[in-house]
């Protein structure tokens, strides 16, 4: 059985379609804040709580649980700044109480939903692989690497096994405009209701953007990934004014964006060295352009 935090929300309900693809019994665990009833896939389980819920056990059977893919979080990284304590409440001591469930039930081993965009802060160097500096610059991405640590400390003091993923910028079906996160789906909502979308700074930060059905199947090759930390994106850095002109040209959009004040805790250039999850066997497949005229299709479809 396979145990889905936050598989009611964007990267989980993806992660929990692929699981029931390939035939696997599928439990989620969601708590409905940012997460939708809709994204549900009908041949889960579903759970209505809280990570934080230190009586999960009366309420998953966690003793038929094999593997934990631990999505759920607080994802957003500019609340994080105005909300820390918030943000470390849910991603640290709800991994922790994860963590506590599965070593009390001896639960094998854990896929974890880290950050590539925001534990290694401004970068040294680009792209920015798996062994350089932790130097997170928001709550968010702090809370995101002690997240890590707390899986290895498992792993060193209970064998637990594990698989970290760090996530570039995450993009595809599904993603909720309506967030402040997920800057894709934001433009290409405001473009499809003809209205300019804000760009925050000077619109030249740079973001890896990774397509979420690509996301999915990493994790579902996580399985056989033995206490690996992977980079998953695409190695592209693509910048925010150039975002904007794709889907712009996608929607046919004949406005201009406006320009905001640049946020605080954001890195400025980003984007990930993929070497060790294509020795792993993995890589990207759907590219930006492709992977934006689907969400576009989508909304198109959602707000019909
Ligand atoms: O309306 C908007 C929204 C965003 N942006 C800009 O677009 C970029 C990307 O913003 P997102 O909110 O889409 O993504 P973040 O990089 O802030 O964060 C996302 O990617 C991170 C990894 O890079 C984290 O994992 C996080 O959970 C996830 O939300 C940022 O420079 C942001 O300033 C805008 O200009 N206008």
């Amino acid at each position: 059985m396979m145990l889905v935090t936050g598989g009611a929300g964007f990267i989980g309900s993806h992660i929990v379609d692929k699981l029931i693809e390939n035939n696997y019994d599928v439990i989620i665990l969601d708590n409905l804040t940012t997460g939708n009833k809709a994204n549900v896939n009908p041949k889960a389980e579903f759970v209505n709580a809280d990570i934080r819920d230190k009586t999960l056990d009366e309420k998953i059977n966690f003793k038929d649980v094999d593997v934990v893919f631990h999505q759920a979080a607080q994802i957003n990284v500019r609340n994080s700044v105005e909300n820390p304590m918030y943000d470390g409440d849910v991603n640290i001591l709800g991994t922790i109480n994860i963590l506590e469930m599965m070593r009390k039930y001896d639960i094998d081993k854990i896929i974890f939903a880290s950050s590539g965009g925001a534990v290694y802060g401004e970068p040294n160097y680009l792209p920015v692989d798996e062994s350089h500096t932790i130097n997170p610059l928001s709550p968010y991405g702090l809370s995101k690497y002690v997240g890590e640590e707390y899986i290895k400390l498992y792993n060193r003091l209970y064998g637990l096994e594990y698989a970290i993923l760090r996530y570039a910028n995450v993009y595809g079906e599904r993603q909720d405009p309506k967030g402040e996160a997920g800057v894709i789906s934001i433009f290409i909502d405001r473009m499809l209701k003809n209205e300019s979308p804000v760009i925050f700074g000077d619109g030249n930060q740079t973001r890896d953007f990774v397509y979420v059905g690509d996301v999915a199947k990493a994790n579902l090759m996580a399985l056989n990934w033995k206490n690996e930390i992977v980079n998953i994106g695409t190695e592209k850095e693509t910048s925010v004014n150039e975002l904007f002109n794709i889907i712009k040209n996608e929607i046919g959009f004949k406005g201009n964006a406006i320009y905001g004040r640049a946020r605080e805790g954001e890195v400025y250039r980003i984007y990930l060295d993929i070497k060790k999850a294509k020795s792993l066997g993995w890589r990207p497949e759907v590219d930006l352009k492709e992977g934006i005229k689907r969400v576009v299709d989508w909304m198109k479809n959602i707000n019909r």
